[in-house]
């Protein structure tokens, strides 16, 4: 399981995807989970007060638990702004290559910029209250796995650093069976 966390517009969906992509195509089983996504869904009964931002986490962690016992690999995107909430990844998942946490460490400063979705501008005007960054905390992950920064880099070069990682905790054979990339690693679009 990966766990993905971040501001807003810090590059969680689009390195997930870019990963579930990947993942698949070289036939490893993977499925993202994100919150735009699950908060369409399931967890559509749910806001982005403290309180329910928990019961998100914790349902998208049961979800997750499910797809990580079918053998599938999941990548669970979400914001995760409270660190006491991140805890219920870690039910049922010892061993460190079952739970994997990586923190899309993109400045507010540049997540504001690239404001894809316009919420930032929204929250900055009070149309949107508690936004993470603006007006709520995002506490900083303490001891990820991971740490990717996204600027001056492409979306396909952060995933590629998601896989080396991933590949770095595997045994030799089964990197050189899903891992050996001699140019370029993913197909050009
Ligand atoms: N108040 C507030 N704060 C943060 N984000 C907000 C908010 N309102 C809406 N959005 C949109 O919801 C997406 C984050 O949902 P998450 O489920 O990941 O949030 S959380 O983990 O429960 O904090 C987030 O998606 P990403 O931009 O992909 O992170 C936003 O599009
Ligand atoms: N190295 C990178 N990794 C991820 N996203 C990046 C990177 N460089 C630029 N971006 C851009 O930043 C934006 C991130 O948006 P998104 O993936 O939706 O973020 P989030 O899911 O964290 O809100 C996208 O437009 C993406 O193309």
């Amino acid at each position: 399981m990966y766990v993905i966390l971040g501001l807003s517009g810090a590059g969680k969906t689009s390195i997930a995807f870019e990963l579930e992509a990947y993942l698949v195509s070289r036939g490893i089983p993977a499925y993202g989970l994100d919150g735009d996504n699950i908060r369409c869904g399931l967890n559509k009964d749910l806001s982005f007060s403290k309180k329910d931002r928990e019961e998100n986490i914790r349902r998208v962690a049961e979800v997750a638990r499910l797809f990580a016992d079918s053998g599938q690999i999941c990548l669970c995107s979400f914001v995760s702004p409270f660190a006491e909430d991140r805890w219920v990844y870690q039910i049922g998942h010892d061993m460190l290559a079952c739970k994997i946490q990586v923190f899309v460490d993109t400045p507010l400063a540049v997540c504001e910029q690239r404001d894809n979705k316009g919420l930032y501008l929204k929250a900055r005007q009070g149309i949107i209250k508690g936004f993470t960054g603006i007006d709520q905390p995002y506490e900083t992950p303490e001891h990820p796995e991971l740490v990717l920064k996204t600027v001056d880099c492409t979306v396909e070069q952060s995933a590629m650093q998601v896989l080396s990682f991933f590949a770095s905790l595997l045994c030799p054979v089964y990197i050189a069976d899903f891992f050996y990339w001699p140019h370029s690693l993913f197909v050009s679009k």
